[in-house]
């Protein structure tokens, strides 16, 4: 799938969120989005996904069965997580019977007869990321798919993705979080100021650079690195 000089803005007088975006994106590959808050990870994860339609260029041969997981998997809808998930497979003309595989799977098989509004964040997270695997999808779309999850389930989640790819799905996944980036031979891409640039591969030689910083601004340039790409290694002095 490919996206050829992509610009976007969500109204006309607003700067360019996205521009002259050109990429290519392989089966079977995971591609990690990184960039600051703000950047355009998840307006990029839109277009993608065809959410959005670019107001320049094109996006090409994007696979037809697409799996998406919003930021923030919208609650206020009056359904119980069975009679969602159920939807959303009859819409997609998909078994509702791996439903509940998946339920158990991401482990929230006991909240099956919650109403969604009633769900804890993390919860709500997981029936976002089942919505998204139901569908065996050739397209998968993950954006910030850590964020609010349980040790158990975060550390589950790498692999899943993996099996995915390994399936021939293209993967997109934001992760500020960088709980993918231990994943073997992954792509990843830098959004930033509506550009986005290819971060160098792992064959690429890496510098270690000494940085130091006072103690209560550690936490903030630490996520202002990771966010860029970078690795870092913390200790103290
Ligand atoms: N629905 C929307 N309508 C108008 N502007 C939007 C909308 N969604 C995002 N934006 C703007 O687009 C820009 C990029 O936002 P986006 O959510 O894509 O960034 P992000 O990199 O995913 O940020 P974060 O890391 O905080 O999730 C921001 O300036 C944001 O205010």
């Amino acid at each position: 799938m490919r996206l050829e000089g992509v610009a976007f803005r969500y109204h006309r007088r607003d700067p360019w969120v996205l521009r002259d975006v050109t990429l290519t994106l392989l089966p079977g590959r995971v591609t990690e989005v990184t960039g600051r808050n703000g950047a355009g990870k998840s307006t990029l994860l839109r277009v993608i996904a065809g959410l959005r339609g670019p107001h320049k260029g094109i996006v090409k041969d994007r696979p037809r069965r697409v799996g998406y997981a919003p930021e923030r998997f919208p609650v206020d809808q009056p359904f119980t997580v069975r009679g969602y998930l159920g939807h959303m497979a009859a819409i997609r003309r998909v078994p509702a019977d791996p439903v509940g595989a998946w339920a158990e799977r991401l482990g929230f098989g006991h909240l099956l007869d919650v109403r969604l509004p009633e769900l804890s964040k993390g919860s709500a997270q997981k029936v976002g990321l089942a919505q998204a695997l139901m569908d065996d999808p050739g397209l998968l779309i993950l954006d910030e798919p850590f964020a609010g999850l349980d040790a158990a389930t975060r550390a589950a989640l790498p692999a899943l993705i993996s099996e995915f790819a390994a399936e021939g799905a293209i993967v997109v996944v934001s992760d500020h979080q960088r709980c993918i980036e231990a994943l073997p031979g992954i792509d990843r891409l830098r959004v930033d100021n509506g550009t986005v640039t290819s971060i160098p591969s792992e064959k690429t030689d890496w510098t270690v650079l000494e940085v130091e910083v006072p103690e209560d601004e550690a936490d903030t340039v630490e996520t202002k690195l990771r966010a860029d790409g970078y690795r870092v290694r913390r200790r103290k002095r």
